[in-house]
């Protein structure tokens, strides 16, 4: 991997704007969605598709989980995620596998996962990347036979963090994608969490590390200050569901995403 050393001779993170780009992606197309956007000078639009949360109820009907995706994917969104959990997010598998079937960009499994075999079963259902969040799964050794049974299978680790102890324990666990959750996903979207969280932490990330800023994120404004902040992407869900038009507000968080 080609990198630029600062005068103390660690690793520099790439500066917002100058579009300098990762040599190879690390892993996996979704962190090759990443790459190209960060080579690029933006963050990358990835949605969520979530359709109930603790915090705002029903957000997406069952019934519109496909045209709801088509929708996205017309308007140019390049990765998506899907919740499966079910109990406080209304997810299942059964959505996630028609999710798949409609969209053949790379797909990120949220779950509160608690076992190595939710990782077979990811790989199963057809997705491509699986959110380990630090914050849910805490036992390290747990994680990290998840990441080994990930790579066996093709699958990509995303790391979640939240704190500033958890970015370091995702560098030790030589994470090549972040998601930073700017909520504590325990309080299950109750708490406030910002884009101002992103701002605050981004740049404690090794600069080879490619970070995604996940949850509380509104507005292009929003969007625009985590591209600003560093981030290589921007996980939005439920201001793109509640939004009359999906469409046409993704292409508008798109259009914020550059960094300028
Ligand atoms: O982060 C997790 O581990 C998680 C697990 C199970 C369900 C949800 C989880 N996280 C919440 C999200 O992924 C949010 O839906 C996503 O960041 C979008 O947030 P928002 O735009 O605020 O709806």
């Amino acid at each position: 991997m080609t990198e630029t050393l600062g005068s103390d001779g660690r690793p520099v993170r790439p500066s917002p704007g100058s579009g300098a780009a990762l040599a190879q992606p690390p892993t996996g197309s979704f962190a090759r969605v990443l790459a190209r956007a960060r080579a690029e000078g933006r963050a990358a639009l990835v949605v969520d598709v979530k359709c109930r949360s603790p915090r705002d109820g029903e957000l997406i009907a069952r019934e519109r989980v496909e045209g709801y995706v088509r929708e996205l994917l017309g308007a140019g969104v390049e990765a998506l995620a899907a919740v499966t959990e079910p109990q406080y997010f209304g997810g299942s598998p059964e959505i996630a596998r028609r999710v798949r079937a409609v969209s053949g960009v790379p797909l990120m499994r949220k779950e509160f996962f608690t076992s190595v075999a939710q990782i077979d079963e990811s790989h199963a259902l057809g997705f491509d990347a699986v959110h380990l969040t630090l914050r849910t799964i805490g036992d390290l050794g747990l994680v990290r036979e998840m990441q080994a049974r990930a790579a066996e299978l093709g699958l990509e680790p995303v790391i979640g963090v939240h704190t500033r102890e958890e970015i370091q324990q995702a560098a030790e666990l030589g994470a090549h994608v972040v998601g930073l959750n700017n909520r504590d996903i325990r309080a299950l979207e109750l708490d406030e969490g910002t884009v101002g969280h992103s701002e605050a932490v981004t740049g404690l990330l090794p600069p080879e590390v490619l970070v995604i800023s996940e949850s509380g994120l509104h507005s292009p404004d929003d969007v625009a200050r985590a591209a600003r902040a560093g981030a290589d992407a921007v996980l939005i869900g439920t201001a793109v569901a509640k939004s009359p038009d999906p469409a046409a507000f993704v292409r508008t968080l798109a259009a914020a995403a550059w960094r300028r």
